[in-house]
Parts: C-alpha cells; structure tokens; sequence
C-alpha cells in the first residue's frame, strides 16, 4: 500500500509531469525543425537563418533582405530557409540566365508555394509528373482561350464596356484609379477569361471581386511557414474559394440544366469535358495572373501620363494620328474615331503607349519570381567563370525582379520613370540578357501578352479620348510626379501614399452625350 501511494505521489509531482511532456513535445519539435541542408556546391547560407522560421526578411522586407544577402556572398547567390522550404535567392547576369533559361526549373511548383496568395492548386510536390500535370493542361487552356481571332472578336464588347464605364465618370470629379480603372480592368477580365453572367451582373462581379481580394490577402508568412496551421487567413482563404466554387458550381449546373450556351471562356471549357473544380481553378489561376498585373499597371500607367505633360501629349497624338489614318469623318470627336481602328492595330498599332506601358511594367512588378527544382538532379548556376554553385533537388528558386529593374548598371536613373529609354538609339532593355523581364523572358514568356496589351491600348486611348487629366493627392493638390512604389513589396501593388485623377470629360464628349 505504502508503494502504491509513493508511486501515485511520484507520478503527479511537477518533475515527473514535466519530463512526460518533454518526452512527447521534444520529439515533435525536433521534427519541426528538421529541414534539408545545403550541402556540397549549394551557395552559401544567409546569416540570420532561424530554426522553424528561415529567414524572416523574405516577408518583412524582402528586397532589402534578397538585396544584403547577395552583397554577402561573393558569387551573388545565397541559401537560406523558409520554414521547412529549402530557397536558393539568385542574382546578377549568371543568376538570371539560370533562372530564366533553365527547362529543369518548374515555374508552377515554385509559386504554388512560395507565392501563395493564388488559388490552391495541389502543387506541393517535388515530383516534376505531380506538379507538371495541372500547369501542361492550365498553359494549353489559356493559349486556346486566349488566341488572336477569339480576343478580336470579342473587341466590340470590351471596347463597349470601357466606354460605358468612363462615361458613367461623369462630367468633372477626382476617381481613385485603383478602385474605378482597377474594377473596369476586372470587368474586362472576367469577359474574357471567365464568364458572360458574371461580367453583366453588378452583383456578382463585385461579389467574386471581394471573394478574389480575399484569397490574395491570405497569404502571411505563417501559411508559407507552417501551411498545415489553421491559421485565420487559411480559414479564410478557404471559405473564399468554397463561397467561388459554389457560384461557378451554379452557372456550370444552370447551363447544363437550361442547355444554354454562351461565346465565353467557361463555354469552351465546359465543351472540352473540364470539371467544375477544374474550371474554377483555370478562372482563378487566370484571372490572378491577369488582374495582379493588368489591374495595377494600368491605374499606374493613368498616374503616370496625369503627371507626365510630355508623354502625356506624345500619346494623344499617336492615338489621334492612328484614329485618323482609318476613321471615314476626320472632323468627328476622337472617341467616334477610335470605332474604326482595325481590330489587329489594337495590339501593335500603338508603339509609343507600348513603350510607356513596358516603363510602367519595369519599375511596377515588384518581388520575386519563383522556381522549383523538379529534375531530380543538381541544377548548374551558370557562371561565365565557371565558379561551380548548383541548385540542389527539391529545392526552391528565387529571384528578385528589383535585381534586374532597378539596376542602375542597366537602366540610367532606375527611379525615374522614362519611357524615352527605350528608344532605338538608348535601347537600355537590351543591355544584357533578361534585362527587360517585364513580359517573363526565356522558357516562361507571360501566355497573356496580347490580352493584357489589347487592353491596355483600349483603356489608355478611350481615356484619351475621353479625358484631361492631372494627377493629385488625396487632397486634391497637384503632384508632378508620381510615388515610387513600395520596392519591398511581394508584388505589384497600389501606391502606399493614396493618389488621385482630376480629371474634365472633353467638350466634344459632352456634346456627343447630349
Ligand atoms: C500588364 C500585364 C501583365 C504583366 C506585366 C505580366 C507579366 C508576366 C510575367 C513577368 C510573367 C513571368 C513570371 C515568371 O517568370 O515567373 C508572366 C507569366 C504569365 N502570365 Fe502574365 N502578365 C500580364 C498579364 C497577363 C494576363 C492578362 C494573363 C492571362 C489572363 C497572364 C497570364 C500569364 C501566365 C499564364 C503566365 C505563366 C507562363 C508560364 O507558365 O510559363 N498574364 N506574366
């Protein structure tokens, strides 16, 4: 008896309960903190990487972070963690031919988890089958869906819908350009790779645009970090795609219900046998690609030809000269005339709105572009000096664009934003290999170009048209000169310092209205 109640008082004292929960927690930690090492010819380990965390300044400060720890290695290239997630960070001219012209890197495994902030696709895998499967059918979807004769039918819509939209302005105010051209970017976007109830109903379109906000928003350090932690922003994340399954679970039953069809995206995919899951995967995957990108660099692009006099006048002209060569009255009002641009003009008939979008692009696609080591095999960093430094398997690949677009080695004054340096006679994106990579370069070029330049030069020269501009702050005082953008940032994004267009609807406008 008197063992029984020793052992009973052993059992329940503080030392004995401790080490049981030692016993069980140490374990698991253990298991938490163990991550792949660098080994063999991996670049050198950045200072500051914490066991479970990694580095922390990829979240916090993430150019400044990628920007020291390249100064602190001597071929440029650093590795460090993130969470469990081994990264190799490249840059300079060697770092960029890898990053971009490697086939033995996997674009879609790498941003399936180091980015993020896009829909979950089931890509968390090394193995290049596994995560090769979803990209080879989503990159066949988007090149048929976004093909030359499809978008150019589908001109007269979109050029409808950015009338309506900057008439409904009105005659004289100030808009916030990354709520109204933002939304109307949205607009545009859901038309062309999603569906037709979506884009023609005001509710649902603000609907999927909060829903689609939401999801970009949940990406936090933790779920890169720690995915499996129902964190809030996972909740969240999760119960926005539930919320967009069900609306696009809705239409796909409706028209398979009703036998109605539609001339849209969701159509062609529904015909080519895709599944619900499968079809709301492409539209988000699209749409994240598309509006990410679009969205901001278009409101930016209005920013900066607000503040700009020079291009600002250099651009109408173009339009103008353009509209006049096939416009059949050439005394009618400028946006009577941009009716009969013939429909291919409105992807390359605007060099110089190309030019001043590509500057636009340069200084507004902030962050890193993602990669995956897939092979199975060490990837070779290439070196002109044949330093040997690989990318170990498995591993993740990270490349800072500010690396390249901010660097004052290729682009003279990397802060100031000049279209002009893309002139035959600068020709500054031609500097060295993968000095522009604002359109993607090498193995991965954007699958969206033409989408995202037809409805740039649409926008840009309706505003034209339609519109004087200045651009302001939010207290309505002039600014000469638009802010730089936040290079810190994970992606493009709006300004941190709120900005404003002042803008007057064109006499002419007004007279056609009334
Ligand atoms: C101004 C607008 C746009 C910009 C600046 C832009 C930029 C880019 C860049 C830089 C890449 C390469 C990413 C990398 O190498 O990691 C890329 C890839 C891609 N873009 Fe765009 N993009 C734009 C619009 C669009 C649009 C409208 C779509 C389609 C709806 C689109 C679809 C894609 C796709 C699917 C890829 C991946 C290509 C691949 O897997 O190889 N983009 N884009």
């Amino acid at each position: 008896m008197l063992g029984v109640n020793l052992l009973q008082e052993k059992l329940s004292s503080p030392l004995f309960l401790l080490l049981c929960a030692l016993a069980v927690l140490l374990p698991l930690l253990a298991a938490l903190a163990a991550r792949p090492a660098f080994r063999g010819k991996s670049p050198p380990l950045t200072a500051g990487n914490l066991p479970f965390i990694g580095s922390f300044g990829f979240f916090s400060a993430r150019w400044d972070f990628m920007r020291s720890a390249a100064a602190g290695s001597s071929s440029g290239n650093f590795a460090f963690h993130l969470g469990k997630h081994p990264v190799v960070g490249l840059s300079g001219e060697a770092g960029r031919r890898t990053f971009f012209e490697s086939s033995q890197l996997n674009l879609g495994a790498g941003y399936a988890v180091l980015f993020d902030s896009g829909p979950e696709l089931e890509q968390d895998s090394a193995d290049e089958k596994i995560s090769k499967g979803f990209d080879a059918w989503f990159s066949r979807n988007i090149k048929s869906i976004l093909r030359k004769e499809r978008l150019m039918s589908a001109l007269p819509t979109i050029m409808a819908d950015t009338r309506s939209r900057l008439l409904q302005l009105g005659p004289t105010g100030v808009t916030d350009p990354f709520d109204s051209i933002y939304k109307l970017v949205f607009l545009l976007t859901i038309r062309l790779v999603a569906c037709r109830e979506i884009a023609e109903s005001p509710a649902q379109l603000d609907k999927s645009l909060s829903l689609l906000q939401a999801i970009e928003a949940s990406s936090t350090p933790a779920s890169v970090i720690a995915p499996w932690a129902p964190v809030p922003a996972k909740i969240t994340r999760f119960l926005s795609g539930a919320k967009l399954y069900m609306m696009f679970k809705e239409l796909v039953d409706a028209r398979h219900a009703t036998g109605t069809r539609e001339e849209d995206a969701m159509q062609e995919l529904i015909d080519g046998g895709a599944s619900t899951t499968n079809i709301m995967k492409f539209v988000l995957g699209a749409v994240f690609a598309a509006q990410l990108n679009s969205g901001i660099n278009i409101a930016t692009q209005l920013c900066h030809l607000g503040a700009n006099k020079e291009w600002h006048a250099k651009s109408l002209e173009e339009v103008r000269a353009v509209a006049a060569q096939h416009a059949p009255d050439a005394s009618a009002p400028l946006l009577e005339q941009l009716q009969h641009i013939p429909p291919d003009l409105w992807e390359h008939g605007f060099p110089l709105l190309d030019q001043s979008l590509r500057e636009t692009i340069r200084m507004q696609l902030l962050g890193s572009s993602f990669r995956r080591n897939t092979s199975g095999k060490d990837v070779v960093i290439r070196h002109a000096d044949g330093t040997p430094e690989v990318i170990p398997p498995g591993a993740f690949v990270a490349y800072n664009i500010a690396d390249v677009h901010y660097n004052p080695r290729i682009f003279n004054s990397p802060t100031t934003w000049d279209p002009s340096r893309y002139d035959d006679d600068r020709a500054e994106d031609k500097k060295a290999p993968h000095s522009f990579v604002g359109w993607g370069s090498g193995a991965h070029p954007c699958l969206g170009v033409r989408m995202a330049k037809i409805e740039h030069n649409i926008m840009v020269a309706h505003f034209l048209a339609m519109f004087d501009w200045e651009l302001c702050a939010i207290d309505g005082s002039l600014m000469d000169t638009m802010p730089l953008p936040d290079l810190n940032s994970w992606t493009a994004t709006k300004p941190k310092t709120p900005t404003r267009l002042r803008y007057t609807m064109k006499e002419e406008v007004l007279r056609m209205k009334a």
